[in-house]
């Protein structure tokens, strides 16, 4: 297998810039139900990823959690007031949504049946879902009729899905390429899912066996969190694009693709690394997230910088 690179000019194809007829409604509205009393800083990165991404709106529901978790660290902001702290703009509670972000920032032990209840239902659905850390498990066992899909593992997450060994899931940095290929397109036709597996070369499969490289990144990118952001930043493409999702199979590998482009040409800006070799200063998660709105930019070519 040869798969091709996802180019700059082919994700700034995927960027929709909006135009006079458009409204917050039209522009795509993106949904998360992600974070937990553990971890509310995912929620903040993939609310902030999903505005900066070019949605007209971002609706943020916080998951039920057993009573246990709720006091695994006393005194901590719980995820919607941390959301509503860093961006005032998010809209709180259920409503309509054009694509959903499920999972990162949460922990399947302590998923109550009410929440995986409410995660099954939207992989049932019909807005496109990403998936990520936390939800990942839930997709074995949805049935065939489902929302279109996203996942989202990273090479650790991506081996216990796949039930794979460490070369074959990535781990192993000596493994081969094309070795890795084959096997997130095999799960990704397992499922019946588009599945991206994360890494300094992050590899996109379709069910169909399409598979799309992007990268590799700059390893300024490999920091806590930035998963998070590609999980909104993702979001806000799979919304953009709803309506042509469900009716193109071969666009959901297409838009994971271009967001992590765009993912790494934030992070590039933000660390002063053009050439993404590991020049430049440190940067966090949130430094990509700021970035965004310069990366879609300098890839649709309207701003000179
Ligand atoms: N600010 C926040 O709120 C943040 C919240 N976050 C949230 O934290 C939750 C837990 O996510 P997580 O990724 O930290 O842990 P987990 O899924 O248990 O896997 C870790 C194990 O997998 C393996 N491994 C192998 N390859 C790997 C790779 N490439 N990258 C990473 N791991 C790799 C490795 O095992 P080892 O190889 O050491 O045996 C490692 O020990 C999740 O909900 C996430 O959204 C984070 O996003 C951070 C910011
Ligand atoms: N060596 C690397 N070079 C460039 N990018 C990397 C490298 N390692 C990881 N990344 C990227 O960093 C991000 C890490 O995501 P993830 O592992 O989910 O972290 P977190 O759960 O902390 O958000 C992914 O977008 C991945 O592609």
């Amino acid at each position: 297998m040869n798969a091709p690179a996802w180019t700059r000019e082919r994700a700034a194809e995927l960027l929709r810039s909006p135009g006079p007829g458009d409204d917050k409604y039209r522009r795509g509205v993106v949904g998360l139900r992600t974070g937990s009393a553990r971890y509310p800083g995912a929620a903040v990165l993939g609310v902030e990823a999903a505005w900066r991404a070019g949605s007209g709106m971002v609706r943020y529901v916080p998951g039920s959690e057993s009573p246990g978790a709720r006091s695994a660290v006393p005194g901590l902001a719980a995820p919607a007031a941390a959301v509503l702290a860093a961006r005032p703009e998010t809209v709180f509670g259920t409503g309509r949504c054009d694509a959903w972000v499920i999972g990162s920032g949460t922990d399947p032990a302590l998923r109550t049946a009410a929440e995986a209840a409410a995660l099954r239902a939207l992989l049932r659905g019909t807005a496109p879902v990403v998936v990520d850390a936390g939800a990942l498990d839930l997709v074995r066992g949805i049935g065939s009729e489902h929302a279109p899909l996203v996942l989202t593992p990273h090479a650790g997450e991506f081996a216990r899905l796949a039930e794979r060994g460490a070369a074959e899931s990535g781990r192993d940095s000596a493994a081969d390429g094309a070795a890795r290929d084959a096997a997130v397109a095999e799960l990704a036709a397992e499922l019946g899912a588009t599945v991206l597996l994360k890494g300094s070369v992050t590899r996109c499969a379709s069910p169909n066996g399409e598979v799309l490289h992007a990268g590799p990144a700059t390893p300024w990118l490999a920091s806590a969190g930035t998963g998070d952001v590609l999980a909104g930043a993702l979001g806000a493409l799979l919304a953009q694009h709803a309506e042509a999702v469900r009716a193109d199979a071969a666009l959901p590998v297409r838009l994971a693709a271009t967001a992590a482009v765009l993912h790494d040409a934030a992070a590039r800006i933000a660390a002063g690394d053009p050439e993404g070799r590991g020049a430049g200063r440190p940067i966090t998660a949130r430094d990509v997230a700021d970035a965004l709105p310069a990366a879609w930019a300098e890839l649709v070519g309207r701003v000179e910088r």
